[in-house]
Order: structure tokens, then C-alpha cells, then sequence
């Protein structure tokens, strides 16, 4: 390594011939000094919708990143969480689930998955503890046995199961594929985790550390807001809404910096977010709206609480309500809210 540093004190790093240049992800990126024997690389977590995918990520991550509910498929972006260690650097993937294509969304989600497959060094594989193995983990299974990429059965959700049960979950899970490990882990009690970040560590290539070694997620801020304030909608509407609504961030303004300083009366130095609820029909409107408005401050609250933890400030909400017709089907509106 040279000695030059840039203006931060982090060395500059000479040409590296071997460097992917068209896959920025690769890039190496400016670091301080690391071990000869550095691991990084990538790992997708992958399994049916609601097998605990986001609340696994979030206890390798240590903070919240991924959204996490109790309803399936809420997972829509690639979130990206990044576990450094002084000899490891593991970059998470949260894959949305894998389902059969319904809508043009669901046909979207299932590409982005495999496009996601292609990239990653390591494959988790999440199966509950407490679930019978379906017809979607044996389809998962098959997709996966192609790939030709160490695959981790995960074995999640141990705190729910008797230990006998879990015994016959681990061989059930040894006789659905051929994978490079299995792991059982309990995310909601931080059993095994450690565990888990060894193993998929290990099949991890030398490289050096693709991401500053401090970075929690490589996530837009706007998309980490933007999937808060939908987990609290998702929570608050339950079954009324299940899969027509889209949140988008339209501006977030810091008054302390921002041009155009304090627009909004009395919100003082707060972080003025402004974010935009999209639904499909004017019915559907009514019902994130609520009685008196009472199911949208109920989700401003919730999101705001969620919001100002993840940017440790005072945050002041602006939510709206619009109806976008038929943003699930339309191509030119699903690739506008980033699908
Ligand atoms: N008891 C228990 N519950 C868990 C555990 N991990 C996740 N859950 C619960 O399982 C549900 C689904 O978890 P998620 O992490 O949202 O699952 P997911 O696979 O990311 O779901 P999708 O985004 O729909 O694909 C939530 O209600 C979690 O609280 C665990 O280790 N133990």
C-alpha cells in the first residue's frame, strides 16, 4: 500500500489492474489499513416471504436497516447492510421473497432476485424452524442447485420450536439440498448469529473492504425514511391495504443547511420529510386516511419515532395521501418509484 492519503487521512489506493472497473461494488474504495488476509464480499439472504430474512439482516447489522412486519412480502428494495470486522467485511443483501409473478411487480421482484443471485459470493437460505418445507422451499431448492454458489441453509426462528423439533426441522433441511453448511439461529433472541457471520464469512473471497469500514448500510437515507414510514403504514392498515401501497420520499430538507431556510413554520431546526403515500384508488385513499385522519397520524407518528432514531434528530413529518392509478401494472410508474 502507498503512503499517500487523501484529504480524510485515508491512504489512496494505486491503479489495481485486477479491479472490475464496470461493477462499481467492486471498486476497492479508500481504507484504512487492513490485514493481508482480508474476506469481503456479498451475501443474499433468500427464503419464502416472512421466514425473518429482514430481522436476521438486522441482527448481523446490529441496527435497523431492512423493515420488518408481521405480513409477507414487505420487503421491496435490495437493502444492503454492511458487518465489518477487523479481519471480515460482509455485505448483506435482503432479497424481496420469492413468490410466483402475479402482478407486473411480482414478475419485477422474482428478476430482481435472480439478478441479485448472479452478483453475490454466498447464499443464505431461510427456512423457520416451525414450517413444514413447501413446495416454494423445494422450488427455491432447485433454483438454487444451478447456481453453482455455496449455499447456507438457514435454519431460523429456534425460539419457537421444542428441541426435538428443531432436531427433525435440521435433517428435513439436510435432505432438501446439497448445501455448504446448515445453521440454526434465532434472530429475535441473537442465538447464533455469531455463528452465522463465521460461516458465511468462510466463504467469503480475499479482497479488500468494498465499503468504509463504519458504514451501517449503503442505502440511500431517502429509501431507509421511505421504508419506515411504509413498515408503519403496513402495520397500522394490516389487511385493508395489503399489497397497493408505495411510498415515495419526495424532499427532505435540513433548515441548517438547506437554501431556503426554515419554509415551514414553527418546525424550528427540525429535519423537514416530506413523503408522499401513493395508493391505486380513491377508496383505498379514504382508508390510509382513516376517520378524522386517524390512521394517517397514527403512521406519522410511528414513522416519525422510527425516523428520528435512524438519523439520531428531531424530524418533522409531512405526509400525503395520493392516488396513482394502477401503479402496480404500469411500467413507466413502477420503474418512477424505483422497481
Ligand atoms: N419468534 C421469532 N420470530 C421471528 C424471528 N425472526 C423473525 N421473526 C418474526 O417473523 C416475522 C417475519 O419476519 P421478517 O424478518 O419480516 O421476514 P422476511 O422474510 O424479511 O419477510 P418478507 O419481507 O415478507 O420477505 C416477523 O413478525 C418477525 O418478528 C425469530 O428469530 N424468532
Amino acid at each position: 500500500m502507498t503512503n499517500m492519503t487523501d484529504a480524510d487521512g485515508f491512504p489512496i489506493l494505486p491503479d489495481d489492474p485486477d479491479t472490475d472497473v464496470d461493477d462499481p461494488a467492486r471498486a476497492p474504495i479508500a481504507v484504512p489499513d487492513y490485514p493481508e488476509d482480508f474476506r469481503a464480499g456479498f451475501v443474499c439472504l433468500l427464503g419464502r416471504p416472512n421466514t425473518g430474512k429482514s430481522t436476521l439482516t438486522n441482527a448481523l447489522v446490529g441496527t435497523k436497516i431492512a423493515i420488518t412486519s408481521g405480513r409477507p412480502e414487505t420487503t421491496r428494495h435490495n437493502v444492503r447492510g454492511v458487518v465489518s470486522r477487523p479481519d471480515s467485511q460482509l455485505v448483506l443483501v435482503d432479497t424481496p421473497g420469492f413468490h410466483r409473478p402475479r402482478t407486473l411487480l411480482g414478475k419485477r421482484l422474482n428478476d430482481l432476485v435472480r439478478e441479485t443471485l448472479a452478483g453475490v459470493d454466498v447464499i443464505a437460505f431461510c427456512i423457520p424452524a416451525g414450517d413444514k418445507i413447501g413446495p416454494g422451499d423445494r422450488l427455491i431448492a432447485r433454483e438454487l442447485a444451478d447456481l453453482g454458489k455455496p449455499v447456507v441453509a438457514v435454519v431460523t426462528k429456534t425460539d419457537t420450536v421444542s428441541r426435538p423439533k428443531l432436531a427433525q426441522q435440521l435433517l428435513a433441511v439436510s435432505e432438501l439440498g446439497d448445501w455448504a453448511d446448515i445453521v440454526p439461529v434465532s434472530a429475535l433472541k441473537g442465538e447464533q448469529i455469531d455463528v452465522l457471520q463465521e460461516v458465511l464469512t468462510s466463504h467469503l473471497p480475499p479482497s479488500p473492504p468494498l465499503y468504509p469500514t463504519d458504514s451501517v448500510t449503503d442505502e440511500p437515507q431517502a429509501v431507509m425514511v421511505g421504508e419506515l414510514v411504509r413498515e408503519a403504514a403496513l402495520e397500522r392498515l394490516r389487511d385493508e391495504l395489503p399489497h397497493s401501497l408505495a411510498v415515495v420520499v419526495d424532499e427532505i430538507v435540513d433548515p441548517a443547511t438547506a437554501e431556503h431556510a426554515g419554509r415551514i413554520k414553527g418546525t424550528g431546526n427540525r429535519l423537514q420529510v416530506r413523503v408522499s403515500l401513493l395508493v391505486e384508488r380513491d377508496s383505498q385513499k379514504a382508508i390510509v386516511i382513516g376517520r378524522g385522519g386517524a390512521n394517517l397520524k397514527a403512521i406519522g407518528t410511528e414513522a416519525r419515532r422510527g425516523i428520528q432514531q435512524l438519523l439520531g434528530r428531531k424530524v418533522y413529518l409531512d405526509l400525503h395521501v395520493r392516488t396513482l392509478k394502477d401503479w402496480q401494472s404500469d411500467p413507466k410508474a413502477l420503474a418512477k418509484l424505483g422497481f
